[in-house]
């Protein structure tokens, strides 16, 4: 479904190679987990396949195909319903996602197509039901927020619902629980999971190998935007090929014994 061949992403201003030649897949229904520590280049990777980058600030080369479609090409002119039906991102702060001085609910009415009394009805029959389905039962009063009158956790369950919401073939959510609490990271990687039975394909881009282990059917090590190793995350995390997913899974697992 998608093919990312030789991606390369040079910041323009500091005339530095940020990606390295990268090259991956997502086939229908599956889930890549791309790991690495902080600024291995990972966010930069989704955002290009998202056609997010700026072209006056970044060079982008190599090849990303969508359904054997060239879509770097299109230079950020994506076809209509790219972002939302067909491919959606869920980033690590939702306050990025909203716009402070609107109430939630004309934010999240703008972002759907509403026409007739029967097509609202039934979209805030399912907004209910997507954002109980995460523990947020009092629909009317979160409408009726500002996103700061919300807490991290809470919101970006909102946004992961409203998300799902396009149901959109691909997924990419990038660092989606780091910033929430345990119990919002609970309900956030249920979603996924579910969205995964349901055959979503989906890219996770995580430092956490557990995440990985729990969500991803392969992982893609990345460093220095260059990913070193890649494969099923079973075998990744069992036997790493290099001492650098070594030490990261290791890292992981201390982190993991001294917090339980
Ligand atoms: N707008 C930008 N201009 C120049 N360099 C940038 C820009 N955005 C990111 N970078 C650089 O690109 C590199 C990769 O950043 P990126 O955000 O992709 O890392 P990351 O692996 O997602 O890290 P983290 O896990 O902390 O989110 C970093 O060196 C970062 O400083």
């Amino acid at each position: 479904m998608l093919k990312v061949n030789g991606l390369e992403i040079t910041a323009r201003s500091a005339k530095e190679r940020l990606v390295k030649s990268i090259s991956f897949e997502v086939g229908k229904g599956e889930t890549l987990g791309l790991i690495g520590e902080s600024g291995s280049g990972k966010s930069i990777t989704a955002k290009a396949v998202m056609g997010l980058l700026n072209r006056r600030m970044f060079d982008i080369g190599g090849n990303i195909l969508w359904k054997n479609e060239e879509i770097l090409s299109k230079k950020g002119n994506m076809p209509r319903g790219w972002r939302g039906e067909q491919t959606a991102m869920i980033m690590q702060d939702p306050m990025t996602a909203f716009a402070p001085m609107m109430r939630l609910g004309k934010q999240i009415e703008m972002g759907f197509e509403l026409k007739g009394r029967n097509a609202k009805q039934l979209f805030y029959e399912q907004l209910d039901s997507a954002l109980k389905s995460v523990n947020l039962a009092d629909m009317k009063k979160i409408l009726k927020s500002y996103p700061d009158e919300l807490s991290g956790g809470m919101l970006q369950r909102v946004m992961i619902s409203v998300t799902l919401m396009k149901k959109p073939e691909l997924l990419i959510a990038d660092e989606c629980t780091t910033a929430v609490d345990a119990a919002s990271e609970y309900m956030i990687l249920k979603q996924l999971e579910q969205q995964r039975k349901n055959g979503m394909s989906m890219i996770i881009i995580t430092h956490d190998f557990g995440v990985a282990a729990r969500l991803c059917d392969k992982v893609a090590v990345m460093k220095s935007g260059n990913i070193i190793e890649k494969g099923k995350t079973l075998d990744v995390f069992t036997s790493p090929q290099t001492e650098y997913t070594h030490e990261l899974a290791a890292a992981s697992v201390l982190f993991r014994e001294d917090v339980c």
